[in-house]
């Protein structure tokens, strides 16, 4: 482009809404029009929670990955105080909103396992470039006409080296289940939420919901969830195959593409 990135090339327009660490505005380039989200992250605040390493990781994920159901990332600036990112512009707010607007705050199965399908697949295409989320949830996701959804916020995403599992100490072979769960991250966590999220859509709330973080730490680890009556026997099959403690039992991207909740 003929020159730098700057807020000075923008109209601002209004207040979008904001996340962990920042605000998110609509903005007009001025000479060509062209409308984005600019996300505005406070360096201050990055700073007294040394989160400075999971913007560049954040802008560094982003800059690589290209994916119709994950967020346009179309560059950076930053002035002394904060940085700010140019992404692409989702007309209709996140999917909780969106939620939020159904009749019963809930999503149809027909609609969930679409809305599912699109993000599966952008949590497939990041696998492969060895990127997980981590932290998948309806407020990060975007929202388009055509019923178009898209991930956004790569604030809490890592790099994972290509299968092999990153652990803080020792081989694999020593370490209790227990320990391995909580010891690395590999990309069976965000399978892990492809299963919370598809219960959230269709149930109108997330499956081990409790009132103090204790409660739900316990239904977790015990697996506590109950399905409403109504819900159909494929989808109960896809969310109990997913929700399962032993990640080695969990469908692979691909088994989930294939289950006959998301293809019927
Ligand atoms: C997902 C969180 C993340 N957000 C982004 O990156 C975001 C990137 C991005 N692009 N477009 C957005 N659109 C909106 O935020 C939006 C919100 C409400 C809207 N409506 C309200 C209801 N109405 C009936 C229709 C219009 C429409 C668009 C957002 S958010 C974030 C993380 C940290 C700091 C700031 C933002």
């Amino acid at each position: 482009d003929p020159h730098e990135w700057s807020l000075s090339r923008f109209e601002m327009g209004r207040y979008l809404g904001n996340g962990k660490f920042g605000h998110v505005y609509l903005a007009r380039e001025r000479e060509s029009k062209f409308i984005v989200a600019l996300k505005v992250i406070s360096k201050r605040q990055l700073n007294l929670c040394q989160l400075t390493g999971s913007l560049t990781r954040e802008v560094e994920i982003l800059s690589h990955l290209r994916h119709p159901n994950i967020i346009g990332f179309y560059g950076f600036f930053q002035t002394q105080k904060r940085v700010y990112l140019m992404l692409e512009w989702a007309p209709l707010g996140d999917l909780y909103g969106l939620m939020k607007k159904q009749t019963n705050r809930r999503f149809s199965e027909e609609m969930a396992s679409k809305i599912i399908y699109q993000i599966t697949m952008a949590i497939g295409y990041m696998h492969q470039m060895n990127v997980i989320h981590r932290d998948l949830k309806p407020e990060n996701i975007l929202c388009f006409h055509n019923e178009i959804f898209k991930i956004a916020d790569f604030g809490w995403s890592v790099h994972t080296p290509s299968n092999r599992r990153k652990t803080l100490c020792g081989t694999l072979d020593y370490l209790c289940p227990e320990m391995i769960n909580y010891q690395f991250h590999d990309n069976r966590v965000d399978v892990w939420t492809i299963g919370v999220l598809a219960y959230e859509l269709v149930v109108g709330r997330p499956p081990f919901e409790s009132n103090n973080e204790q409660d739900t730490k316990k239904k977790i680890m015990n697996l506590m969830f109950q399905f409403p009556n109504w819900c159909s026997k494929d989808f109960l099959n896809f969310v109990k195959g997913i929700l399962q403690h032993d990640c080695n039992k969990r469908p692979s991207i691909i088994q989930i593409l294939n289950h006959p909740w998301i293809t019927k």
